[in-house]
């Protein structure tokens, strides 16, 4: 049987995992009729299938759903109670707002007077193309969805949303409520910068950062002391009404002053702050002069800021927990042996994937009968020279030991967000470059390379289904992906030092390695599903 047709028989049927025996018992099955590419190709499409479990469980609808309660005319939200009287209005940014504005008319929507809302280009057709209308506010929806910032860039269009939202909200009165929806991507689909500094200017600093690999945090604090509705400012502006603010985290530990710059949480940083960004990167000589100017006048004005909010309730709706725990109960339905490595991965892309690359070696070796002297370098390396945690690696071995005698193959899934330092000047992103760089460090790897008994699969996507300024979500890896690919004529590293991964990955195995969902409607960073099968396969 043709390895196409095997993945048919296992996938016939969206429920077809739930009936399965372990996937070990299958793949042993596929082990006599098949090859070893036979139970790679299963491999991928199981880890698709995880990934797909865990972006289908932070759809933002239910989340929103389950943050508010309707009795009567009260809107109760946590402790606090809120009176509908035709008087709400509704403003969002961000990837996922869609679906969060479908539920609050959902819930509220008799009360809904009007709103805006700004969403990326692209949103409303590819969620229409995918079937999930759902998604998107009702059809007769009081609350007017603009699109903008293409490629995460925070544009002219986005720029007109965020004034369309900035006088929406600053026409409120004392009875009103404003519901603000916020979601990752909302920055730059919530551009306000200062009078003094154009939407360009602001925009370069942005640019420079992220190419010198400076984190979320950093960008934001820098971003914030540079708009006039970001740091708290769009809440400030909403009074005297009162505002419920509804948050889908997608920064490592959801900080709520930080996911999409908080315009509706108090601001503890200061100019200053975002002066030492600046120079941390390098940068201060090559960002406009308007910028810098700005800053450093604010710096030593020394204003106190307006911190009064008691007007404003912030609300975190979901995180990454919520996909991580759905990614780990479909990988167990499938058979495999799941761990949870982290939900706060962070990092230079590429090294997080030499990490995982020396991490298979270590699950492989164990299942080759684990040599304690290997064993010992690689817990050694993961543990110095990446820095994971050593309870943590002791976790790791405990289950790929109690994998190997269960029969089962390993799954270890981990979710965050990393950062790039670009070098070159290739297109791709961070789950792609992710990949690669596993890919690479796995044909690197005796242990993966020249043991055909222990199968590794990879992958790393965003789980907004966009990664860097690609139409792919991520991609997968293999230890023969790279070997395969020079055999095409393609040098991975040479991809790789150009931070090209999606022109490798779109040319390598006819493009069989890019994962591509399209906009998916929701964002809580990137996830990481590294399989491992070992004894499994042992008919081979
Ligand atoms: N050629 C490239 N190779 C690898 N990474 C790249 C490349 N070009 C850009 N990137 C990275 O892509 C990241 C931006 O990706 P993306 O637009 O998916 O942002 P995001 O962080 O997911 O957005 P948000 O969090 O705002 O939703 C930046 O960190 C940037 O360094
Ligand atoms: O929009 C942003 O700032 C990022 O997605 C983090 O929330």
């Amino acid at each position: 049987m043709r390895a196409a047709s095997l993945v048919a028989y296992f996938t016939k049927g969206s429920t077809a995992f739930l009936s399965r025996k372990t996937l070990c018992e299958q793949l042993k099955r596929m082990a006599h009729v098949g090859t070893v590419d036979n139970v790679v190709v299963q491999m991928k499409t199981d880890v698709k299938a995880i990934f797909n479990a865990a972006v289908d469980s932070v759809l933002p609808r239910q989340m929103v759903h389950n943050s508010l309660k309707l009795s009567g005319n009260v809107l109760n939200v946590e402790d606090r109670s809120y009176m509908l009287n035709h008087n709400v209005h509704v403003v969002g940014f961000g990837k996922a707002v869609g679906g969060m504005i479908r539920a609050v008319e959902e819930e509220v929507g008799d009360h809904i007077v009007g709103g805006v809302a700004s969403v990326p280009l692209g949103t409303q057709e590819a969620l229409r193309a995918k079937g999930r209308g759902d998604l998107l506010p009702l059809p007769d929806s009081k609350v007017v969805l603009m699109e903008g910032a293409a490629d995460n860039l925070p544009d002219e269009a986005a720029h007109t949303a965020a004034q369309r939202i900035c006088d929406q909200v600053s026409s409120l009165t004392a009875g009103d409520l404003l519901i603000v929806l916020i979601s990752g991507g909302g920055s730059a689909l919530l551009p306000a910068p200062v009078p003094s500094v154009t939407l360009q200017e602001k925009q370069s600093v942005t640019r420079l950062l992220a190419a010198r690999g400076a984190t979320i945090t950093e960008l934001n604090t820098v971003r914030k002391n540079l708009s006039t509705l970001k740091g708290g400012k769009l809440a400030l502006a909403a009074r005297p009404a009162q505002v419920i603010s509804l948050i889908l985290s997608d920064i490592v530990g959801d900080p709520l002053d930080l996911i999409a710059s908080g315009p509706t949480v108090p601001d503890s940083s200061t100019p200053q702050d975002a002066i030492n960004v600046i120079h941390k990167y390098d940068i201060q000589d090559d960002i406009p002069l308007s910028v810098w100017s700005y800053l450093t006048r604010q710096y030593q004005r020394k204003s106190s800021k307006d911190q009064d909010f008691s007007h404003v309730q912030n609300v975190l709706v979901g995180s990454n927990s919520i996909a991580v725990s759905a990614a780990k109960v479909c990988a167990e339905k499938l058979g495999y042996r799941t761990l949870v490595h982290s939900t706060c991965l962070q990092g230079e892309a590429s090294t997080v994937g030499e990490m995982y690359a020396t991490m298979a070696a270590l699950l492989a070796n164990v299942f080759n009968g684990r040599d304690r002297i290997i064993e010992k370098s690689l817990f050694n390396s993961l543990l110095q020279k990446y820095g994971v945690d050593g309870s943590c690696l002791r976790l790791v071995l405990q289950v790929a030991v109690e994998a190997e005698t269960q029969k089962k193959p390993v799954c270890i899934i981990s979710a965050g967000e990393t950062t790039v330092t670009l070098r070159g000047d290739g297109k791709g992103g961070r789950n792609q470059e992710m990949a690669l760089a596993t890919a690479v460090a796995m044909s690197r790897d005796s242990i993966l390379r020249y043991e055909s008994r222990t199968q590794v699969v990879f992958m790393s996507a965003g789980t907004d289904g966009q990664d860097g300024p690609t139409d792919a979500a991520g991609a997968l890896a293999d230890p023969g992906q790279v070997t395969r690919a020079n055999e095409q004529g393609l040098a991975a590293t040479e991809f790789l030092e150009n931070n090209d991964s999606y022109n490798f990955y779109r040319s390598a195995d006819g493009g069989q390695g890019l994962v591509t969902t399209g906009l998916t409607g929701t964002n809580v960073m990137d996830i990481q599903i590294l399989t491992v099968c070992g004894s499994c396969d042992s008919n081979l």
